[in-house]
């Protein structure tokens, strides 16, 4: 039985996977499924004071997952997974290839990002020479030291809530969502997301970003997934 719900942000919660609109009929069913026990966390790229508050005025209780994976917070408890990063690595790699620092770098620990979201191959080998993560989320490109990416995140979460993977559902647009969803026992993947992504879904729902939680959050509350 599925007993907590973690969804990506960006391009899940979110209208469509060009824009920061959320969508509100998905967070007004994820509430009402919290209503009837079933917990739900956010992982995602963003910084941790973004998601907290975020997850605050959603009013969510399932923890959330910071930077990629890098920052845990459930039950009034933070804390860091990975290996910080030497913020000098944003200005070489802002130089290198003339992208622009995302303004929440500035609040980040250990994954970086940057816009465009573009990622061609020069900087999939530079990422690589320096042992580091690299992947596009389609809203940013990001880098760090975790080379599991939203995967060692969401596996201490699932640890904190004394959970097994077989009793998580996990929602996810990107790439990025690669090693989240590969740490839950049901993965969804929303209709307009990543073609690789969409490789390792259980689901894929038939509508768009947000309106795709809202598909597969209905099917769970009619008692259609079986997890
Ligand atoms: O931070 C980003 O680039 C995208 O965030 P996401 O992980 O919520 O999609
Ligand atoms: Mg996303």
């Amino acid at each position: 039985m599925i007993k907590l719900v973690l969804t990506d942000v960006d391009g899940t919660l979110t209208t469509d996977r060009d824009t920061y609109e959320i969508d509100l009929d998905a967070i007004e069913i994820l509430r009402l499924l919290e209503k009837r026990g079933v917990k739900v966390g956010l992982v995602s790229g963003n910084s941790y004071p973004v998601l907290r508050g975020l997850y605050t005025y959603f009013n969510f209780h399932g923890g959330l997952v910071a930077e990629n994976g890098c920052v845990v917070y459930y039950n009034n408890n933070m804390v860091k997974v990975c290996e910080e990063i030497d913020k000098n690595l944003a200005l070489e790699f802002e130089r290198e290839f003339k992208v622009r620092n995302s303004w929440q770098n500035e609040f980040k620990y250990c994954d970086l990002s940057f816009t465009p979201p573009l990622l061609p191959e020069n900087m999939i080998s530079w990422a690589k020479e320096r042992n580091l993560y690299i992947k596009t989320s389609g809203y940013a490109i990001h880098i760090s030291r975790s080379l599991s990416g939203k995967g060692i995140g969401v596996r201490k979460l699932i640890e904190l809530h004394g959970l097994d993977k077989s009793e998580v559902l996990g929602i996810g647009d990107s790439n990025t969502d690669i090693e989240f969803l590969q740490e839950v026992g049901f993965k969804v993947v929303v209709g307009n997301g990543d073609k690789e992504v969409k490789k390792i879904a259980d689901y894929i729902t038939f509508n768009k970003s947000g309106k795709g939680v809202v598909e597969i959050i209905t099917k769970l509350l009619r008692g259609e997934i079986n997890g």
